[in-house]
């Protein structure tokens, strides 16, 4: 593993293994940002061989197609990144059992999947950064939590926030938070893709075309997402500026409030953090058997 500097990140080897959306957010932010030579980043997947030659064709990663080259890539990067569906995990690590360095990171990307489980996994201490991003990563706009396992070393702790610092905000938590993060910002693309969805199909049954709906709805929330960015004021305040004594979107909030909608969302956020515990716990199973 290199130096401390920020530009570190520029030196060392990744490997992606499991290299579907998530890898691909990932991996395309840091290229697409010129943080990392494209040529020292491997893909590696279980089986689909042309998705590694997509990619290396798309964005001029190293793709590993023959389990030669798929084993000289986990034995000699220095960050390995787990991206595969968490039910496909546990067969992966003890895969890459014995393939590992004590040194190498490994940073996870997987839904539930505790430090300790990775660690049982592997049989040792391995260096582990537990995260949670989220697909924004893709456009540079991804919100990433991030924790660590003791062994993780001041170097690698920078590295993993270079790393996710290049693709979005970065918030650095304990790792039982992680599935708070999991909750809010991980599945957190899909509740607002949801909302469009509905606003859109509403324009459309009002009379809009669907492009003029989805056009509106788009700047919508930009805009909303922009005005709470940038002008540093709470979403509740802001709501409230737009709502006008006995108005329209009076009108319409108490329509949401009689589907209850903040309960909802509410409980849609916990229910998603303690799918991730259920998850991460029968990952735990496949781990002692
Ligand atoms: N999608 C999202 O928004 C987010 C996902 N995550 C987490 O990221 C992980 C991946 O999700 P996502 O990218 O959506 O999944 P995808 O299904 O898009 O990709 C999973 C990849 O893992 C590969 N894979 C499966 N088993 C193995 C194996 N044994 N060895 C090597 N590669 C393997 C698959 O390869 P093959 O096709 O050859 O089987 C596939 O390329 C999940 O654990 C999820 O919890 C976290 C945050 C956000
Ligand atoms: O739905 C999932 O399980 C993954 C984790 C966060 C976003 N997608």
């Amino acid at each position: 593993m290199v130096g401390t500097t920020t530009s570190s990140l520029g030196e060392v080897t990744l490997c992606f293994y499991g290299a579907g959306s998530i890898a691909e957010a990932i991996l395309r932010g840091l290229v697409e940002a010129k943080l990392k030579d494209p040529k020292h980043i491997t893909v590696v997947n279980r089986q689909n061989a042309e998705r590694l030659l997509q990619l290396e064709q798309q964005y001029g990663v190293v793709p590993a197609t023959t389990d030669e080259l798929k084993n000289s890539a986990l034995s000699n990067a220095d960050i390995v990144i787990l991206g595969m569906k968490p039910k496909d995990s546990a067969n992966a690590i003890k895969a890459l059992k014995p393939l590992l360095r004590p040194e190498q990171l490994i940073i996870s990307v997987i839904a539930g999947l505790s430090i300790s489980t990775i660690h049982q996994l592997l049989d040792r201490r391995q260096p582990v950064v537990r995260t949670m991003p989220n697909t924004s990563s893709t456009i540079g706009l991804g919100a990433t939590g991030i924790s660590y396992s003791e062994s993780v070393t001041s170097e690698q702790r920078e590295l993993a926030l270079v790393m996710f610092n290049a693709v979005g905000l970065t918030a650095v938590v304990d790792e039982p938070l992680i599935e708070a993060v999991n909750g809010v910002s991980g599945s957190g693309p899909a509740y607002v893709y949801y909302l469009m969805e509905a606003m859109i199909d509403a324009g459309v049954q009002l009379g809009l075309t669907p492009e003029a709906a989805k056009d509106l709805t788009v700047q919508t929330v930009r805009g909303a997402a922009e005005m709470v960015f940038s002008t540093g004021e709470n979403p509740g305040d802001l709501r409230r500026k737009v709502t006008s004594p006995n108005g329209t979107t009076q009108a319409a909030i108490e329509t949401l409030d009689q589907f209850a909608f903040q309960e909802g969302m509410n409980k849609a956020i916990v229910r998603c953090a303690e799918r991730a515990r259920e998850m991460g716990e029968a990952i735990r199973a496949e781990a002692i058997n």
